[in-house]
């Protein structure tokens, strides 16, 4: 089995902070699976992805992201960024640039620095950005400016700027929690359709078990930065998913609730 990550012995407390975000988590993320990563608010899932994505520093344990080890005191070389693409919650994209300027940004990394620095991309950057475009049904958007999107349109360029990185690994973060639940469904059978068409891992966080459930192959329930459980999605049953979410009681006379 080819693997995108190995987490072993995984704990980060962000600066600043006193409780850990992550606890001895360990985790095996197979390479080309669509894995959901499902967890209360606080959970610490847009810590582990931010994580992956080699955007933190001085976390104790193991991890490996396509087979190369994570430095917890360095980011990733330049040359193996552009292998893992992250998909925003909030999409971050250049609102007053037009949707092919902002998908052309995802070559940015692919880029010989110079040409990256002077933003020139070549007939081949060209080529994969409107593919992308066009993989993602918004060939038709390419010369308009973002902030005349809807929340779907934008989620759609924030796809594919990070399917013209040419990624092995898509990691996104709640991207479809400002979405209805048509759009949502559309989005994230996108993202995990191109992942599989192109061989790469999906992980994606959500605070939708159904969408989990739909477009994931395994499922990893996270809460206060332990990982609960990690199963293949026809082994997820709904007393599981309860206990995830569950409320826990508020502490006798202090209306605060207790951290389990
Ligand atoms: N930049 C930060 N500085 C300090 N603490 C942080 C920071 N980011 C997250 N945390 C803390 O780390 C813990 C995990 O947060 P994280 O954002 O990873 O959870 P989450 O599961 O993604 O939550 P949500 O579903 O609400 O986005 C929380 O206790 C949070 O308050």
């Amino acid at each position: 089995m080819s693997i995108a990550a190995q987490i072993d012995d995984l704990s980060f407390t962000h600066p600043g902070t006193d409780l850990p975000a992550l606890e001895r988590v360990s985790l095996t993320i197979p390479a080309g699976e669509s894995v959901a990563l499902l967890g209360p608010s606080g959970a610490g899932k847009t810590t582990l992805l931010a994580l992956l994505d080699g955007r933190l520093r001085g976390w104790s344990g193991r991890v490996s992201v396509l087979g190369a080890p994570l430095d917890p005191d360095q980011p990733p070389p330049r040359v193996r960024r552009p292998d893992s693409g992250f998909v925003f919650q909030e999409f971050a994209l250049v609102e007053r640039s037009t949707v092919l300027r902002n998908v052309l940004n995802g070559r940015l990394g692919r880029m010989p620095p110079l040409r990256a620095l002077l933003g020139s991309p070549t007939a081949h950057d060209l080529e994969i950005a409107r593919a992308a475009l066009a993989d993602c049904g918004i060939g038709d958007l390419a010369g308009r400016r973002v902030d005349s999107l809807s929340g779907g349109q934008r989620q759609r360029v924030a796809i594919a700027r990070c399917l013209a990185q040419e990624p092995r690994l898509i990691l996104a973060d709640e991207p479809v929690s400002s979405l209805d639940p048509a759009r949502a469904g559309e989005i994230l059978s996108l993202l995990t359709g191109a992942a599989r068409a192109r061989g790469a891992t999906a992980l994606f966080s959500s605070h939708q078990p159904d969408l989990a459930r739909r477009f994931a192959q395994r499922i990893i329930g996270i809460r206060g930065g332990r990982i609960v459980f990690d199963v293949p999605t026809p082994e997820l049953n709904e007393a599981a998913t309860a206990d995830l979410y569950r409320e826990t009681e508020p502490m006798p006379g202090t209306g605060l609730r207790a951290v389990s």
